[in-house]
């Protein structure tokens, strides 16, 4: 069985983070491992409060699973402040695993924060040109690439941005791009675009959207699947877990991954 760590903050509500990159791991038939960057006190409508991890415990959870069980994938979600960055990206460095995707974390979806907005400059420099894939949304794209973006045009253009600060490829989530029929999210290599789409589903219950998304990407990877095929399943199966995602709290509800969302999605990849 294929290895896939998550480096993540922890949602205690189980919808995000963490908890939903294991449940995604599980579905997609690969053991899952983690390491907890940060402990988020949230639910489905508020975060509450977050204690980031200290950074020789962030270090030495990475040394534990490294040491013994070397993941074929990483993802990385959560990085709460510079000193977690440094030493993420330290032992990365050190390790120096395959298929690291990176989800560049900044805000819930109730719009609190959980990555301090100074440290941007070392996600830029130190943990993005480790990537393998950075999957960020407008928001996450705009802070990055320093402009705001208005049009597909726009899209492309942070994407080469975002590609040329040392990542193999970039996926520009379309998630926040509320006024098409469509949810459409746009993979650059260096080289070319490659479109993936979706019906846009009709609904608030999309906690944990990012963390399945990028989740899936990083176990399908780990599967031996090649980068757009990788995409186009995991798109499969995020579309099918908000389709089935689940109508509970108080408000944006978390995706579904039972197997059968896996199976489903796969079918309709097919
Ligand atoms: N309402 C929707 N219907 C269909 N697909 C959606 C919808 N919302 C998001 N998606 C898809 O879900 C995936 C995650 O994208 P999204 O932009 O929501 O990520 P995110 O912003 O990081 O998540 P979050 O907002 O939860 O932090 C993408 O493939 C996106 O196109
Ligand atoms: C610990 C943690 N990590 C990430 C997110 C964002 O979740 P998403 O972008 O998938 O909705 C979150 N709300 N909590």
């Amino acid at each position: 069985m294929k290895k896939v760590l998550s480096i993540a903050g922890s949602d205690c509500s189980g919808g995000a983070g963490i908890q939903a990159d294991l449940k995604t791991f599980s579905a997609h038939g690969v053991f899952g491992m983690s390491v907890i960057t940060s402990v988020v006190a949230e639910n489905t409508f508020r975060v509450i409060e977050t204690q980031d991890v200290k950074p020789d415990i962030i270090e030495k959870q990475i040394e534990a699973v490294f040491e013994d069980l070397p993941p074929e994938a990483v993802k990385i979600g959560m990085l709460a402040c510079r000193e977690g960055m440094l030493a993420v990206a330290k032992k990365l460095k050190e390790w120096q695993p395959s298929n690291i995707v990176i989800d560049p974390v900044m805000y819930a979806k109730n719009g609190a924060a959980l990555m301090d907005p100074d440290s941007i400059d070392t996600l830029i420099a130190d943990v993005i040109p480790l990537a393998d894939m950075v999957t960020p949304n407008i928001p996450e794209a705009e802070k990055m690439a320093g402009f705001e973006i208005r049009n597909e045009e726009d899209i492309k253009k942070a994407a080469e941005i975002i590609h040329e600060m040392g990542c193999q490829s970039v996926l520009m989530k379309g998630g926040h791009s509320e006024n098409t029929n469509e949810a459409t999210d746009i993979l650059f290599d260096g080289t070319d675009f490659y479109y993936f789409s979706s019906p846009r589903i009709q609904t608030k219950n999309t906690h944990g959207t990012g963390c399945t998304y990028s989740s899936a990407i990083a176990a399908n990877l780990a599967n031996g699947l090649p980068v757009q095929k990788a995409v186009e399943q995991a798109k499969a199966y995020i579309t099918t877990a908000i389709t089935h995602s689940l109508d509970i709290g108080k408000g944006n509800g978390p995706t579904h991954h039972f197997y059968d969302v896996y199976k489903n999605g796969l079918q309709e990849a097919l």
